[in-house]
């Protein structure tokens, strides 16, 4: 159950050093050193080419059509925050667009995660302010009804606590508990060593099939190779 009506002030985030290394990997990559954990559903795309973003979670839990508390957001956001939005049910309005991505950046936001819509695009790609969102549509919103910020939400799928990192690209969002940002830091940085290698030997002509010693599995699964 998330909690409605209360905003937490204080909020543990990850340490800017392992945020600083995990924004220098892909989605992809940190998922995967994550052993395939904390991946968003795919629904939430970035609403212009290009749009990255890496950062620590202030989290929103939205009402459907209500963007109230993204104002309260605002005021809770420090330099290098990123906004995670969730709703308590599915909603796609356009809860955010250039003028509340003005206010987060005068506060250091660095960009916004929402499950639920997003309008003012065109201004959005302008301001380079990397928006994730479920839907892009211009429906507005009100400001009636309170939600909460600084609490555990699930947005698209994935538990984000106030603080966790959270590191979208073009392949999607990954969120990294607070916890474990740096050892997952350290293990996505082993992985892109080695897909260094990997791309090295590919690149030369070399198959994957003789790399990854895939051959004698294929034999032994009754692969047969045929005139
Ligand atoms: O004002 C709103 O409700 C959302 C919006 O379009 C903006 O922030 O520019
Ligand atoms: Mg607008």
């Amino acid at each position: 159950m998330q909690e409605l009506g209360v905003v937490h002030t204080t909020i543990e985030r990850a340490e800017p050093a392992a945020v600083n290394r995990l924004s220098r990997l892909g989605v992809a990559t940190v998922h995967e050193a994550m052993g395939r954990l904390g991946l968003m559903r795919p629904y939430i795309r970035p609403v212009y080419p290009g749009a990255r973003l890496c950062g620590t979670a202030v989290t929103v839990l939205l009402q459907p059509g209500d963007n109230w508390m993204l104002h309260v957001a605002v005021e809770q956001v420090r330099p290098g925050d990123v906004v995670v939005a969730a709703c308590t049910t599915e909603c796609e309005d356009g809860f955010f667009g250039e003028l509340l991505a003005t206010s987060l950046r005068a506060h250091g936001a660095l960009g916004l995660v929402i499950d639920g819509g997003c309008r003012d695009v065109a201004d959005l790609e302008r301001l380079d302010f990397p928006v994730f969102s479920r839907a892009v549509h211009a429906k507005g919103t009100v400001k009636a009804t309170p939600g909460s910020v600084n609490v555990p939400v699930v947005c698209a799928n994935v538990l984000v606590n106030p603080g966790d990192v959270v590191l979208a690209d073009a392949d999607g969002v990954v969120v990294v508990p607070a916890a474990k940002a740096a050892e997952t830091a350290e293990a996505g940085e082993l992985r892109e060593a080695k897909e260094e290698e990997k791309r090295r030997r590919l690149a030369a002509g070399e198959l994957g099939l003789d790399i990854y010693h895939m051959r004698d599995d294929l034999q032994s699964h009754g692969l047969r190779y045929v005139d």
